[in-house]
């Protein structure tokens, strides 16, 4: 039987026994049970259908209203087979674009499968980290600071701030604490009470869980979770901007062509059809959800590569991105802290030996004892906590003086938490204060210095620093003054140092150095010691032989002008002992020089500069809940590697885009300029390309090679390349020039040559009436020459500057299946009887295929050589003066 319902305003005591719980939480099988009567601890989705809204959309957006406008007219000119093609172009259409837009949909949607929620929640006595959505009312959770609170509670132990704005939109933390007051009031007010959707930003506290899912405050104000939206990015903006100009001009094309036709001696009938089929011809009504579709793909893509982004415009600015902010501990280095070394007794010794003597062991002891973090097997299965804080349990355990969690933290008197603005913490037990933290914090705190002086104390840390080492100094009082934190840290007595090694990751100096030869400026910003994060920078390759160090307190008494001037200097900087105001700041003074910036953060505190940063990058496995909301980016390997692989799979996107609208661009010259011969010959030759041909080329034949250009592979030096400036559009006038002036100009000479000798071959000459046949076999001939010449384009439109060889001419499939499709298409139009009189195509015969062939190797051949030509003007990226736009060229 389930408990009885409560409201979480009961005293602890009556609360637990409505909920049949106790402080050491549930047993896992009635967990169990009671996940099966009350159901998973999440907010229902949106019920009902939202398909058939969706797909109505497609068939009333602008663009699908123009063409039905355009088959309207077809219909009362009497062109019914016109009408009828139109309106397949425009269910076609809109069936893709619906198709395209729900699978990005669902490709955002899947992300949250990668960012499972956990929660810290008692099972059988023991603490351990189950999904939320396990959660269940009478579970005992422990809620941190930083974390994400995922369902109503009421606080049984201990205090914390809470950030209300999800649920009240105030910004200002709320204090909740176990033993407030009982006092009526509005719920969300209750002092005891925390709410699901919210976030801890200090303090830790366990709490009962009184509501879960649909039945929390959220999920009753029915605040639907934000993540994931799918809003339009710049990109996707550029692209329907140029594509309401296409298709203005097309319709003015048309338009013009009215009056052109008639004069040529079409009629009027005649005139309005082809009106109409250029219109239909040139709209590129395919183009935007494509995009959206190849955005989605990126996402989908970096999340199988460990980094999850929220939104698919995250994927664009990845691409561009100019300066990495990056911080040392875990993202640069594995975060596997172990204690190499301790100066104590005015001696420095290895791990193995510290804890020799009684000087030793009380430093060992007192470190341990200064921690919350617990061993696997020490009151939780794995370990759990600060790395830091393991390794100092470790060094306790293997020296033989082991602190077990449990007396641990049945000894405490107080806590005084982590401060990464003083940078220390301090526990109260037995009737000591220990604390620990950077030696610059916590030395001037002391008055008594065992085994030495302060100059023996620098001189210690500033050797191990220069190993690279993660120094923390340790520290005791005999006596735990009344009268809070300043006053209980005093008067200290330095036990002495312990130094940790923190290796860097294997993949990172490969990463930075690709980050180099691409452009971008690494930056470390850190809470370490700026020795020990100099040596690091130095080991992974950022900085080079000008690197600077910045300490915390100099940025703060620099002036802005200086920090722009040092930021602007074309050199890495190494900012150590950090604040999160730094961060903002510095992150604040790169996007003022226009820089793309991409910063790390884990902390509640680094929340502010993650929102700031175009790509705020947050630690999925070791960050907080709030510096995972406040991301655009979460990295589940919390690896620098990985951030330089998404700028990579970025720039791969944004370059496919590209590569497909310069395809579908192309066709319009060949299709173009055939009429304009008609028109402007005044009738004199005839008709090289009926409207329903145009439509079949794009409908028919374009569609698959151009998603599959979306698909295309890294082009060969692509990350050797400077950062795209971000204010360089998608479809620029290299892209234009190309598509028209080159793939589009040599196209449409090919395929009036191949009508024209057809036409030859009859015994045409100007003004001259030939048999039905042969005008239907030259226009067929056009016809097969724009697929033939789009074959060569799809071909050339695989790189932007490579050599198609050196990616390999066959190692796109799809491509490569697109074309086979787009051949079988054309094929059918112009061979099966039932077709032809429909398209008005006539079969082609041996000589003019052979005419044929060599049309897709001339089109992609001449592209080749303009490519060629390209990479020999181009600057060397790894030239002396590789030309990194703003970008520090730190080491080569
Ligand atoms: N658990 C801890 N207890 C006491 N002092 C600590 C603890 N963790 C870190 N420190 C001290 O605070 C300093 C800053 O730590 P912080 O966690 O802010 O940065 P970090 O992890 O070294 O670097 P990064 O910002 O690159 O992740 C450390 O160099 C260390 O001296």
């Amino acid at each position: 039987m389930p408990p009885a319902e409560v409201d979480g305003r009961e005293p602890p005591t009556e609360l637990f026994r409505h909920l049949r719980s106790t402080p050491a939480g549930l047993r896992s099988r009635e967990a169990a049970r009671r996940l099966t009567v009350y159901g998973p601890n999440e907010l229902a989705r949106r019920r009902g259908r939202r398909w058939p809204r969706q797909l109505l959309a497609q068939f009333t957006q602008p663009l699908a209203v123009l063409l039905m406008i355009a088959a309207g007219l077809a219909w009362a000119g009497h062109a019914p087979a016109l009408a009828v093609a139109v309106v397949a172009v425009i269910v076609l259409n809109a069936a893709f674009a619906f198709v395209q837009e729900r699978q990005a949909e669902r490709a955002v949607e899947a992300l949250a499968a990668y960012l499972p929620d956990s929660a810290r929640v008692m099972r059988d006595g023991v603490l351990i980290e189950a999904p939320a959505r396990d959660l269940v009312p009478g579970d005992v959770m422990q809620v941190d600071e930083g974390d994400r609170i995922c369902a109503d509670a009421r606080l049984v132990d201990g205090s914390v701030a809470i950030d209300l704005s999800a649920l009240n939109g105030e910004s200002v933390p709320a204090v909740r604490t176990a033993d407030a007051e009982l006092a009526p009031g509005p719920l969300l007010e209750a002092r005891e009470l925390i709410f699901s959707g919210t976030s801890c930003t200090a303090g830790q506290a366990r709490a009962v869980v009184t509501h879960t899912g649909m039945r929390t405050e959220i999920g009753r104000i029915a605040a639907l979770s934000q993540r994931g939206k799918v809003e339009p990015s710049p990109l996707e903006r550029q692209v329907r901007r140029a594509t309401w100009i296409i298709a203005a001009v097309a319709v003015l094309a048309g338009a013009a062509f009215l009056p052109i036709g008639v004069l040529a001696g079409l009629g009027w009938a005649a005139a309005i059809t082809f009106a109409i089929g250029l219109i239909v011809a040139n709209v590129p009504e395919g183009l935007l959800p494509t995009i959206t579709l190849a955005l989605a793909g990126g996402v989908r893509e970096l999340a199988r590569s460990g980094a999850v982004v929220k939104r698919l415009s995250a994927v664009e600015t990845l691409g561009s991105t100019t300066v990495i902010c990056t911080d040392k501990t875990g993202t640069l280095t594995e975060n596997r802290m172990r204690v190499t070394r301790v100066w104590v007794a005015g001696e420095d010794r290895d791990a193995a030996g510290a804890a020799a003597d009684r000087p030793g062991r009380e430093l060992v002891r007192a470190a341990a004892l200064c921690t919350t973090a617990h061993l696997a097997g020490d009151g939780t299965p794995g370990d759990t906590g600060d790395p830091t804080e393991l390794a100092l349990l470790r060094l306790a355990a293997d020296a033989g003086v082991p602190v077990h969690a449990a007396d641990r933290d049945a000894a405490r008197t107080a806590l005084y938490a982590f401060d990464p603005r003083t940078k220390r913490m301090s526990i109260a037990a037995g009737g000591h204060l220990f604390s620990k933290g950077a030696p610059e914090s916590v030395v001037p705190l002391c008055a008594t210095i065992l085994g030495g002086t302060r100059a023996d104390v620098a001189a210690a840390v500033d050797r191990y620093a220069a190993q690279g080492l993660r120094v923390l100094a340790i520290a005791r009082r005999s006596s735990v003054p009344a009268g809070g934190r300043e006053t209980a840290e005093a008067q200290l007595t330095l036990l002495g140092l312990v130094a940790m090694a923190d290796p860097p990751r294997a993949a990172v100096p490969a990463a930075v150095a690709a980050a180099h030869r691409a452009g971008i400026t690494v930056h470390v910003i850190t809470g370490d010691y700026g020795p020990t994060a100099a040596q690091i920078a130095a080991q992974v390759g950022i900085g080079a032989a000008n690197r600077r160090v910045i300490t915390g307190a100099e940025l703060e008494h620099m002036g802005d002008a200086d920090l722009d001037r040092l930021l602007g200097d074309h050199q890495e900087v190494v900012f150590a002992r950090s604040s999160p105001e730094g961060k903002l700041r510095v992150c604040e003074a790169l996007r003022a020089e226009g820089h793309i910036v991409a910063m790390t953060g884990d902390g509640v505190n680094d929340a502010p500069a993650l929102r700031r940063a175009d790509i705020g990058v947050a630690m999925g496995r070791t960050g907080t809940d709030v510096a995972c909301e406040a991301a655009t980016m979460v990295l589940t390997d919390d690896n620098f590697a990985t951030i330089v692989r998404a700028v990579e799979a970025g720039r791969r996107v944004y370059d496919n885009v590209r590569k497909f609208v310069l395809y579908i661009f192309a066709h319009a010259v060949p299709e173009v300029v055939p009429f304009l011969i008609f028109a402007i010959s005044g009738g004199a030759v005839p008709l090289p390309l009926t409207v329903l041909q145009i439509l079949a080329i794009d409908l028919g034949t374009e569609t698959l090679p151009a998603l599959a250009l979306g698909r295309e592979r890294a082009e060969p030096g692509l990350m050797d390349r400077p950062p795209r400036s971000p204010r360089s559009g998608v479809i620029d006038r290299r892209l234009l020039v190309r598509a028209w002036g080159l793939l589009g100009v040599t196209s449409a000479l090919l395929v009036t040559a191949g009508f024209f000798w057809v036409l030859w071959r009859a015994g045409w000459h100007p003004g001259a009436v030939l048999p039905a046949e042969v005008e239907a076999k030259a226009a067929t001939m056009t016809f097969a020459g724009i697929v033939a010449c789009q074959i060569g384009t799809a071909m050339a439109s695989r790189t932007d500057y490579a050599a198609l060889r050196t990616i390999g001419v066959f190692s796109n499939r799809l491509l490569l299946g697109g074309i086979a499709f787009e051949i079988v298409f054309a094929a059918a139009l112009i061979y099966v009887p039932a077709f032809q009189p429909v398209f008005g195509t006539a079969a082609l015969g041996a000589a003019e295929l052979a005419f044929l062939a060599p049309f897709p190797v001339l089109v992609w051949g001449v592209d080749e050589i303009y490519r060629a030509r390209l990479r020999g003007r181009r600057p060397g990226p790894k030239g002396p003066n590789g030309s990194a736009r703003g970008g520090a060229r730190g080491v080569e």
